[in-house]
């Protein structure tokens, strides 16, 4: 579903922040990217999800070639892999509601139809009955899970997530992590990047490492 062959990353004229890096994650996986801060978790999820584009090597993300892919067939990779990043990026100028509704607007669904997916999403991450208040009336954890029905709206195959945890208490972040689980277990192949490896070992996943200059995958436990 996701392969990474000899693929190499740079920004400008900078070293490599990814050197000869080689994976393949298959459908339906649920992965923790880790690594110290800089490593370059999160410029890795950008390439996945089509944000950056590598200096070298091939990616493939469901059949396709990312590096080669046509200006006309990103939109619907976009639509496949639903991104969250650090900067959670919600619009504090409308609701929560109108938050989730937006990656729909594209999409040409008859309004009914596309208030009701929001909705759902609303619901299946615990925020249920909130549709109507300004992200900013939401607390840190609340905001995170608004951002991750906003990323799951156009039902993605493949839901990345950059740090989702940071600045929550170790109660949040577990909420937030079991909203992935759930995502995760219905077939969604999930891959979440975060530095805090103690937090990580409570679930049973595969690991991904990144540490400057070395990748090493960790496996199962
Ligand atoms: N757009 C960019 N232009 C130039 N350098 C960048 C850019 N994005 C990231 N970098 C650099 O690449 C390196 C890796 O950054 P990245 O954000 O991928 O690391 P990270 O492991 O996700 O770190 P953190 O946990 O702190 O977010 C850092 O040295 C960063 O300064």
């Amino acid at each position: 579903m996701i392969e990474f062959q000899h693929v190499f990353k740079a920004y400008g004229q900078s070293a490599n922040i990814l050197a000869d890096i080689n994976f393949k994650i298959d459908s339906g996986e649920f992965v923790f990217i880790s690594g110290p801060s800089g490593a370059g978790k999160s410029t890795l999820l950008k390439l996945i999800g089509g944000l950056e584009a590598p200096s070298r090597g091939s990616i493939t993300v469901k059949g396709e070639r990312i590096d080669k892919i046509t200006a006309r067939a990103m939109p619907y990779l976009r639509r496949s892999v639903g991104i969250i990043l650090q900067d959670t990026h919600l619009l504090y100028d409308r609701s929560a509601f109108e938050n989730v509704m937006l990656p729909l607007a594209v999409m040409g669904l008859p309004t009914d139809v596309a208030a009701a997916r929001a909705r759902a999403a609303i619901v299946k991450v615990g925020l249920g009955g909130k549709e109507k208040l300004n992200p900013i009336a939401l607390s840190g954890g609340e905001q995170q899970r608004l951002a991750i029905a906003r990323a799951i709206v156009n039902r993605p195959s493949i839901l990345i997530a950059d740090e989702p945890t940071a600045n929550l208490d170790q109660e949040n972040a577990h909420l937030i992590l079991d909203v992935f689980r759930d995502f995760n277990r219905v077939g969604v192949t999930t891959l979440i990047a975060s530095h805090d490896r103690p937090l990580l070992q409570s679930y049973s996943n595969r690991t991904l490492l990144i540490e400057p200059g070395r990748f090493t995958d960790l496996g199962y436990h």
